[in-house]
Parts: C-alpha cells; sequence; structure tokens
C-alpha cells in the first residue's frame, strides 16, 4: 500500500462521525424540552445554579481541552519529547488559586458574569474594557479550534475542509442554543468520554504496532524523546520546567481562575463547596488528558522513529502527523478511525459550546442588559440569538485561522497568554491590591495588551525573519545516533545565532507571556494608581477584595496556635451587597468563617487591615 496516498473512511468510520453529532444534538434537544424548557437566562446561561461537580469537573476540562490537546501535544512530544508534560505541575498551584481565592470572591457576590466584578471593584469602563477583551480572546480561540480538526481531516483523508467546518459550526451552534449550559456541561461529559476512549484505543492499537509496551519504551528513550528536568533559568529557552511549570501557572489562572466560560461553571453550582469541588476534581481529569496526549506523541514516535511522514513528504504540517498516524495504524481497524475522528470532533465541540455559551452570556450581562431594561423572556431570546452569531462569527474566524500558518498548540497558547494574561492582571490588581484604582485598571490593561501584542507580534515576525533560528527557538534534543554530529552542528549555529537584547525579548518564550503581561497590568495598574490617588480601603465595594495579610496571618496563627483551631471562630456580620442592577441582595446575618479563610465578607477585613 502507497504509505503516501490519502487514507479513506470505510463506511462505519462515517456512521460512527455521524453518530457523535447526533447524540450531541440530542442532547441539546432533551435540554430544549424539557425543565423549564430554556426560558430564563438563569436557566439558559446557569443551569439553575443546580449543577453538581461532577459533570462541572469534566465540564471544566472539556471547555479548554480542544482539537488542539489531541493533535498539538502529540505532535510536541513526538518532535521534542516529554517536556511538554512538566505543564501538569503548574495544575496544582493553576487549581489551588482558583478554587480558595477566586472562587469564593465570586461566588459570594452572586455574579452573572466575572465581568461584574470589575464594575463592583472599578467602574463601568473597567467593566466593558473586560468583556471586550474576552470577547477578542475567545472568538479567536474558537477560530482556531473549529479550524484545527477540520484541517488535520482534510490533509489526511480528503474529507471535505470546509464541510467538515461547517458541520462542527453549525450542529454545536444548534445544540448550544437549543439546550444553553445544561446541554453544553452534559455534551461535554458525553464527549469528553468519547474523547478519552478514542485516544486510548489509538494508544493501545499504536504500541501493538510498535512491538508492544518494553519495545516501545525502549525506542522513545534510545530516541531522547523522554526529557528530564530541564531547569535552564534561559526565559528564551521555549519549554523549560520553569515555562512550563511556573509560566503554566499564569496560563492556568488566567483561564481556571477568571475566564468566563470556567467562572459561569463555578457559578452554575449549586452551593460554593460544590464549586470549590469541582475544581478539585479537574486536577485528575486534566493529569489524564495531558497523559494520553503525550503517551500518543511517545507511541507515534515509537513507530516512526525520525523518519516522520513529514519528513518523508506524506504531510504537510506536524499538526497533520497524529491524524496521519491514525489512519497508517488504524486503518485495518473499521470503525476505529471513525471512533479517533469522533474523539477529535468532540475536543473540538465541547470547547466551541462552552465558548459559544459563554460569549453570549457576557454580551447579554454585560453589554446589552445594564442599557435597556428588559424581561426574562426577551433576555433569553436575546441570548439564543447572540449564540447563532457567535457561532456564525467563529466560522468566519476559522476562515481567517485557514490564512494564517502556524503550529496550533502554540498558537493557542500564546492567545491565552497575549489576551488571557492581561485579564489576569486585571483581576489580580482588583482583588489583591485594595489601592488599585479606575484609572489605574484602565490603563494597567492597556499597557498589559500593549505588551502583550508587542512580544507576541514581534516573537512571531522575528522568527519568521530570521530563517536560520527554527520556527520557534527550542532547544533541539540531540538524537542518539549517527547524525547526532549534525544536530550538534545545528545547535551550535542556532546558539550563535540566539537573539541578545530587543531580540532577546522578542524571542521570550511564549510560555512566559501570561506571567509577563498580568504582571505588566499589575504595575503599571499600582503606579498610575498612586500617580492618580490610590483607593481609600473602605471606598472599596463591600466582597471584591481578597485579604492576603489577614489570610497569612490567621494561616500563621492557626500554625503556631494549633489549640486555637478547635474554638469556634468569630461571628462575622455579614453587611448587604450592593448588586449591579440596583436590587440590593439581603445577606444580612451573621455566619461563620467559613474554613476557606475568606471571612463571609472579605472587605470588613480590609477597612481593618488598611485602618490598622
Ligand atoms: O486544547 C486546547 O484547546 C488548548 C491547549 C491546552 C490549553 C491549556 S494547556 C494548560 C491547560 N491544560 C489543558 O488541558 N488545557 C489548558
Ligand atoms: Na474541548
Amino acid at each position: 500500500m502507497d504509505p503516501s496516498a490519502p487514507k479513506y473512511f470505510t463506511i462505519i468510520d462515517y456512521v460512527i462521525f455521524a453518530l457523535l453529532l447526533v447524540a450531541s444534538m440530542c442532547i441539546g434537544l432533551y435540554y430544549a424540552f424539557t425543565g423549564g424548557r430554556q426560558s430564563t437566562t438563569r436557566e439558559f446561561l446557569f443551569a439553575d445554579r443546580s449543577m453538581k461537580c461532577l459533570p462541572l469537573s469534566l465540564s471544566l476540562m472539556a471547555t479548554f481541552q480542544s482539537a488542539v490537546a489531541v493533535i498539538g501535544t502529540p505532535a510536541e512530544v513526538y518532535t521534542n519529547g516529554t517536556q511538554y508534560w512538566f505543564i501538569g505541575c503548574s495544575y496544582i498551584l493553576g487549581l489551588l488559586i482558583p478554587a480558595h481565592i477566586f472562587i469564593p470572591v465570586f461566588y459570594r457576590l452572586h455574579l452573572t458574569s466575572v465581568y461584574q466584578y470589575l464594575e463592583l471593584r472599578f467602574c463601568k469602563a473597567v467593566r466593558i474594557c473586560g468583556t471586550v477583551t474576552f470577547i477578542f480572546q475567545m472568538v479567536i480561540y474558537v477560530g482556531v479550534g473549529i479550524y484545527t480538526p477540520a484541517l488535520a481531516l482534510n490533509a489526511v483523508t480528503g474529507f471535505h475542509l470546509w464541510g467538515a467546518v461547517l458541520a462542527t459550526g453549525l450542529v454545536c451552534t444548534l445544540y448550544t442554543t437549543l439546550g444553553g449550559l445544561k446541554a453544553v456541561v452534559w455534551t461535554d461529559v458525553f464527549q469528553t468520554v468519547v474523547m478519552f476512549t478514542g485516544q486510548l484505543a489509538v494508544i493501545i492499537v499504536g504500541v501493538q504496532q510498535a512491538g508492544g509496551l518494553s519495545e516501545t519504551w525502549v525506542k522513545v528513550r534510545d530516541g531522547g524523546r523522554i526529557s528530564g528536568f530541564d531547569l535552564n533559568p534561559d526565559p528564551t529557552v521555549r519549554h523549560t520546567f520553569w515555562t512550563l511549570g511556573v509560566g503554566g501557572v499564569f496560563l492556568m489562572l488566567s483561564l481556571y481562575g477568571v475566564n468566563q466560560a470556567q467562572v459561569q461553571r463555578y457559578l452554575s453550582s449549586r452551593t460554593e463547596k460544590e464549586a470549590v469541588m469541582s475544581c478539585y476534581m479537574v486536577f485528575p481529569c486534566l493529569q489524564v488528558a495531558l497523559m494520553l496526549s503525550c503517551l500518543m506523541g511517545l507511541v507515534m514516535y515509537a513507530c516512526y522513529g525520525n523518519n516522520s511522514p513529514l519528513e518523508q513528504q506524506y504531510i504537510t504540517s506536524k499538526d497533520q502527523m497524529v491524524l496521519y498516524f491514525v489512519m497508517d495504524m488504524l486503518q485495518n481497524f473499521p470503525g476505529l478511525p471513525g471512533l479517533f475522528v469522533a474523539c477529535l470532533f468532540s475536543a473540538s465541540l465541547s470547547t466551541i459550546s462552552s465558548a459559544l455559551n459563554s460569549l453570549a452570556t457576557v454580551t447579554i450581562m454585560d453589554l446589552i442588559k445594564p442599557h435597556y431594561s428588559m424581561t426574562e423572556a426577551r433576555a433569553t431570546r436575546i441570548s439564543k440569538m447572540l449564540a447563532v452569531s457567535y457561532g456564525i462569527i467563529c466560522l468566519a474566524m476559522a476562515y481567517v485561522v485557514h490564512l494564517m500558518k502556524s503550529s496550533v498548540l502554540q498558537a493557542a497558547l500564546s492567545i491565552f497568554g497575549m489576551v488571557g494574561g492581561p485579564l489576569l492582571g486585571l483581576f489580580c490588581l482588583g482583588i489583591f491590591f485594595p489601592c488599585a484604582n479606575s484609572i489605574g485598571a484602565v490603563i494597567g490593561l492597556a499597557a498589559g495588551l500593549l505588551i502583550a501584542f508587542w512580544v507576541g507580534i514581534g516573537g512571531f515576525l522575528s522568527r519568521m525573519s530570521s530563517s536560520v533560528v527554527p520556527p520557534f527557538n527550542s532547544t533541539y534534543t540531540v538524537a542518539a545516533g549517527p547524525d547526532n554530529i549534525t544536530i550538534t552542528a545545528v545547535t551550535a549555529l542556532i546558539d550563535a545565532a540566539r537573539p541578545v537584547g530587543l531580540h532577546g525579548f522578542y524571542s521570550l518564550s511564549y510560555m512566559w507571556y501570561s506571567a509577563l503581561n498580568s504582571s505588566t497590568v499589575v504595575i503599571i495598574g499600582l503606579i498610575v494608581s498612586f500617580m492618580t490617588g490610590r483607593t481609600k480601603g473602605d471606598d472599596v465595594a463591600s466582597g471584591t477584595v481578597y485579604p492576603v495579610m489577614r489570610t497569612a496571618r490567621s494561616l500563621l496563627y492557626k500554625l503556631v496556635e494549633p489549640s486555637a483551631c478547635c474554638t469556634s471562630s468569630p461571628q462575622h456580620k455579614i453587611d448587604g451587597h450592593k448588586e449591579i442592577n440596583g436590587n440590593v441582595k439581603e445577606d444580612a446575618g451573621t455566619q461563620e468563617e467559613t474554613e476557606t479563610f475568606l471571612p463571609s465578607n472579605p472587605v470588613s477585613h480590609v477597612e481593618q487591615e488598611t485602618s490598622v
């Protein structure tokens, strides 16, 4: 069989792929005609705030596990080894901080959109800036998410590119519009099961084709694909333990801490405890997803070695490698290629549906409702129309992505870093620095976005221009074997060409974008706040600041005085929260200080803190 010929699906493959779309549509229809029949925004956008932590945790994981991870991560591991796996270390802090800082603050404010927080803490202008930035980020990200699987599928199986894009986009938009957040969460659960099953099937068959587990291990180890701890502190090295383990924390905080798609899931939990639990339960799900993607890259290497289909010119981009591998390996297992393609589109659908639902939410809640009073029914109808409109916009965005040529994994993570980073900085400025004021917030956000695009675009262009340096300045894994002399020579050449000065700034690893941009927003935001008259502690809206110092003191106190921990903590009076659309929330009453060390009404401690 000529390996360069495109592989074709058998009829059973198409059936499995069609079944996935039909099943997703049925879940959407089910939630369109049961329960409250999606007639209120509370149901359409927040699932009646009744969600339990298990489906939520799978949905939280699925939202940012798109075809990009299913295709891009194995290609990354195949090319550069398992260094990328260290991003898993960033999931610890990347989920603990959202669980114990962001969720308590956002949950107790009874927010509808996470950007409502920005108006409570700063002013309406900051809220609008945050909302628009989020919309910009998610529309581009969804464009990548829709286009990625269609491109890979088209390249390897001849499946019509825009047919796949339209099928994905339309089915997804339909069930999201019909079934609201309940449908999005439950299709995420179903699609995650399909995604994991597909990946596992390919790994098992791949290991068999490579000659068994021990044979696979020997090949990847001798091929230098098992990376150790690369503790190189050089921030321009693309993947090291620091860029992934530390830079990854900021990336995770921008996604699982302050991204509307995730915060909306926390807010749709029945109780704050369920929300915190769902955040904790994301950790094992993410580790499994990361493990499956990395293992697939290793199995691909065990099967192809260094003469990859890319070098054989069977495919044109490394993002097509996974699908080529699947069609190559599973050709004799009718139905499995269809299962893997269903896995790929499941990853995509679960991300696109979450994004469309969150885009509709912030648009209606942040941009429309505050300016026009309307009935619940009308607001829900507009939300559904918005979901459809964003579906169409994202299909157009897929075409724009078609025009750009970049590794999809790096493209997606760069978008998160360039746009998600400044948003993370904006929320950190508000939550951790009571002295920050609105002018500081707006100018800080602008500075963060400016730096982000300067480094991001500059880095992209400088990589394109200097042909000597490879597509991204990665440290080559020195391949053992006859050609290692060549590789060493090339590495020496790269080091010689390594950019210095401003050029060095441009070649910052994309994994540091989130950290750099969020820090820029905080630093500039604080400087401008001090220059323009910092906010006094008691001017800060109740519940919008996390008392870092007080929590640290109470943690220290519990450590030093173990006997103190069994006495009941002092009662705290909760005063009413002024909700944004005017009606004051009745919160009067007293409440035990919760074990998350965040007092039920954090601002009172800020007053104490700032007044001390
Ligand atoms: O798959 C995607 O859509 C984007 C690539 C993964 C996004 C980041 S990587 C760290 C975190 N872990 C995940 O599984 N997704 C996010
Ligand atoms: Na997904």
